[in-house]
């Protein structure tokens, strides 16, 4: 795992990883909490970081029961991001370094309760800032292309361009974006976000607008049946969960001074559905019907189709490695696995 992570990385970024991973060198590895790690992407990046960093280094933290293996695999706290004080007293005992926010109400639940996702999304950030700004703690908060509404250029999607996002997930990502940057500007706190796409993995997701795009998998899988609550031709950013995770890695070991900038857009590939029942059809049969969710079909309208990602690639050496053509039959593999004994959420360990 260590050696594939470091192959993609781009030289000055591998350099730097090597410091941590080189036992007789300085500095140490950071100490690094997860917020919201039981979701589609914390346990994935628990075990990456675990691998490069040292299992005692990392800690899972989230408000729901973990499973065994979770408790098993290194520290894991409950955590309320709305409890100030109490993450305060985690970060604190644990000496921690670095925070990776992912606790969050993605977009099409975040519209059935706009109070709770107001409250997560934003109290739960600004309660997490404060902190990193108090003990000088890095951060990471990922945004995501539900950033941007119905006004931004759709392909490509510019880092720096109109975002008038129309759901509660795209506004309080909006604000997150400003409030990080803003207080890098004015505290130098070392704010540092990622716009992902939507992540494809064999962990379910919770709640968003792409979700279909993993569902579609498990349907392949257990019936061969799907039904799709987008529109056919409804193109939309994705990129798979081990670029995702590399994103999060790269941009935080990117030394402060290579950023240019503190919110980056990044892309791996973009589909519709249809095109990618077709590339899924060439493994295994399906049949699709097209049953469209008004809601989830209004928000994913007014999303990009293809976000710009330069700015990534030039500065922290951003490239993923996947296209839909390579992930599907990954997909199709672990999924199975997982359908058949478990699988996957051994693999995470
Ligand atoms: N999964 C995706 O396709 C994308 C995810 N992102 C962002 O990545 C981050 C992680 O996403 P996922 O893992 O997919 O989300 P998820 O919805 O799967 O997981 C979110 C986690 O937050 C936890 N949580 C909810 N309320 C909490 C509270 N009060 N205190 C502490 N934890 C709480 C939940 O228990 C859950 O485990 C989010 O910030 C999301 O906006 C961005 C773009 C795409
Ligand atoms: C793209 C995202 O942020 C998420 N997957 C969602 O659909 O809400």
């Amino acid at each position: 795992m260590l050696n594939r992570s470091r192959q993609i990385l781009s030289e000055p970024l591998r350099l730097q990883c090597c410091r941590y991973l080189a036992s007789d060198q300085k500095p140490t590895p950071p100490r690094t909490l997860i917020t919201g790690s039981l979701g589609q992407l914390g346990l994935t990046l628990a075990k990456e970081m675990r691998s490069r960093y040292g299992r005692e280094r990392v800690v899972c933290t989230d408000i729901r029961k973990p499973p065994k293996i979770v408790l098993q695999s290194g520290p894991y706290r409950y955590a309320n991001i709305l409890n100030k004080s109490g993450l305060e007293e985690i970060l604190v005992e644990h000496r921690i370094d670095q925070v990776v926010h992912f606790s969050a109400l993605l977009s099409a639940i975040g519209e059935q309760n706009v109070t709770l996702a107001l409250q997560v999304n934003i109290e739960g950030f600004h309660n997490i800032i404060d902190l990193c700004k108090i003990h000088e703690l890095k951060l990471f908060c990922p945004s995501t292309i539900g950033a941007f509404g119905p006004e931004t250029p759709k392909n490509p999607t510019p880092d720096l361009t109109l975002q008038r996002p129309k759901t509660i997930y795209g506004v309080s990502k909006v604000y997150m974006e400003l409030l990080g940057e803003y207080y890098h500007h004015r505290y130098g706190l070392d704010f540092r976000s990622a716009r992902f796409p939507g992540i494809i993995s064999a962990t379910t997701p919770g709640g968003g607008t792409t979700d279909y795009a993993v569902q579609i998998f498990y349907d392949a899988i257990e019936s061969g049946h799907h039904e799709c609550f987008l529109e056919p031709n409804t193109r939309l950013p994705m990129m798979y969960i081990s670029d995702c995770i590399q994103s999060v890695v790269q941009m935080m070991e990117c030394p402060a001074e290579e950023l240019t900038q503190r919110t980056y857009n990044i892309a791996a590939f973009s589909f519709t559905p249809a095109e990618i029942v077709a590339e899924v059809q060439k493994y295994v049969p399906l049949t699709v019907e097209y049953k469209v969710d008004k809601t989830r079909q209004k928000i994913a309208s007014t999303w990009p189709e293809v976000l710009e990602d330069k700015n990534a690639r030039k500065d922290w050496g951003w490239d993923p490695q996947y296209t839909l053509e390579k992930m599907v039959p990954y997909m199709l593999q672990k999924v199975k696995s997982q359908l058949h004994s478990e699988q996957v959420i051994k693999d995470l360990f």
